[in-house]
């Protein structure tokens, strides 16, 4: 097994892609780095933290990027994001059998302020142009930084997503949320309550990922292809139809009806009707989603 937590971004590409099949796009020998870093006199990076391209996956082209979560944590800078859009928008025109986006941001960058948030609206418009070309986009989330503020949001633009247990998806971050709201709202330095908060275990449950994985590289591939071909395969369509807009914000009402004046995720996963739910954060990921599979919210994407 292959930890996909402890990868860094280019070896996580390397255990996605089928061998010696990426090809990097604006690799990190041109040196295309942030203007804003630079003015700052803060640290660069000659990929800005993100590695796009092109490669296979058991056979199929496909367009990817990883971001890599040793950079600013995987934060998106103007750089970074026009990387992603750029990206995107060539799959348009080149219509791979997928886009897979293996995600670890903590959102917008903060040094870059509003260069970082326009580059991310940027992002997610493309990644919808893409879906409605009829290409699936699956994202891949599992990296220690999870995926967080815009980033959060561009992931849930995709047609599915794969986690771990040990990813994290939310909007704001545990500190900030603690921050803002108090350490009685959440405590950041209580480390199971923020994985049964953000991580991939709850955010399968509720339907926000798809697939929960093993913490290892070819368990996430097989996911990316397996949910890319059922994306094909499925009658309702890759592009995001007004129906598929309305159901989801059916889940979104539903969850907050039946789950809103709850605490804490293990009384979410009683009321889903888990027997035992204080034993879920022990199960391996294949236990668990033989748990829990018939009980979870939500589908496709
Ligand atoms: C739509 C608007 C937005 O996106 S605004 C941004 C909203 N984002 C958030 O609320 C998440 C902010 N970040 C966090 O909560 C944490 O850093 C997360 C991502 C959860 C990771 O936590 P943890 O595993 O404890 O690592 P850490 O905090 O030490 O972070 C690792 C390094 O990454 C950096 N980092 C993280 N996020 C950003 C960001 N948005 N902009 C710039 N840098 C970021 C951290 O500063 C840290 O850097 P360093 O290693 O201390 O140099």
């Amino acid at each position: 097994m292959n930890s996909y937590l402890e990868a860094n971004a280019r070896e996580r590409l390397a255990a996605v892609l089928d061998a010696g099949s990426f090809y990097e796009f604006l690799p990190p020998a041109l040196k295309i780095v942030s203007p804003h870093l630079a003015q700052l006199d803060a640290p660069v990076s000659f990929d800005d933290g993100v590695a796009i391209g092109q490669g296979r996956l058991f056979g199929e082209s496909i367009y990817v990027a990883a971001q890599e979560g040793g950079f600013m944590g995987g934060a998106v800078g103007e750089v970074h994001g026009a990387k992603l859009t750029g990206l995107l928008l060539r799959a348009v025109r080149e219509r791979p059998f997928a886009v897979v986006l293996l995600l670890e941001s903590g959102g917008v960058r903060l040094h870059e302020a509003n260069a970082g948030l326009i580059a991310v609206s940027e992002v997610m418009r493309a990644l919808l142009e893409v879906r409605a070309a009829g290409i699936p986009v699956i994202v891949l989330i599992g990296g220690s930084n999870g995926c967080f503020g815009g980033m959060g949001i561009v992931a849930r633009c995709a047609n599915a997503i794969v986690m771990s247990e040990e990813g994290r998806l939310a909007m704001s971050g545990p500190e900030v949320i603690e921050t803002a709201n108090g350490v009685e709202e959440f405590d950041s330095r209580d480390r199971a309550l923020v994985w049964r908060t953000t991580g991939g275990k709850h955010r399968y449950l509720l339907g926000d990922c798809q697939m929960l994985v093993a913490d290892d590289g070819a368990a996430f591939r097989q996911a990316a292809f397996d949910l890319a071909q059922q994306c094909h395969a499925n009658a309702g369509g890759i592009g995001l139809t007004l129906a598929a807009l309305e159901a989801e914000q059916q889940l979104l009402q539903d969850r907050i009806d039946s789950f809103g004046q709850t605490a804490d995720p293990l009384d979410i996963w009683t009321r889903l009707g888990v027997a035992d739910a204080a034993r879920l954060p022990m199960l391996e990921a294949e236990a668990f989603v033989d748990a829990t599979a018939t009980l979870r919210l939500g589908g496709l994407g």
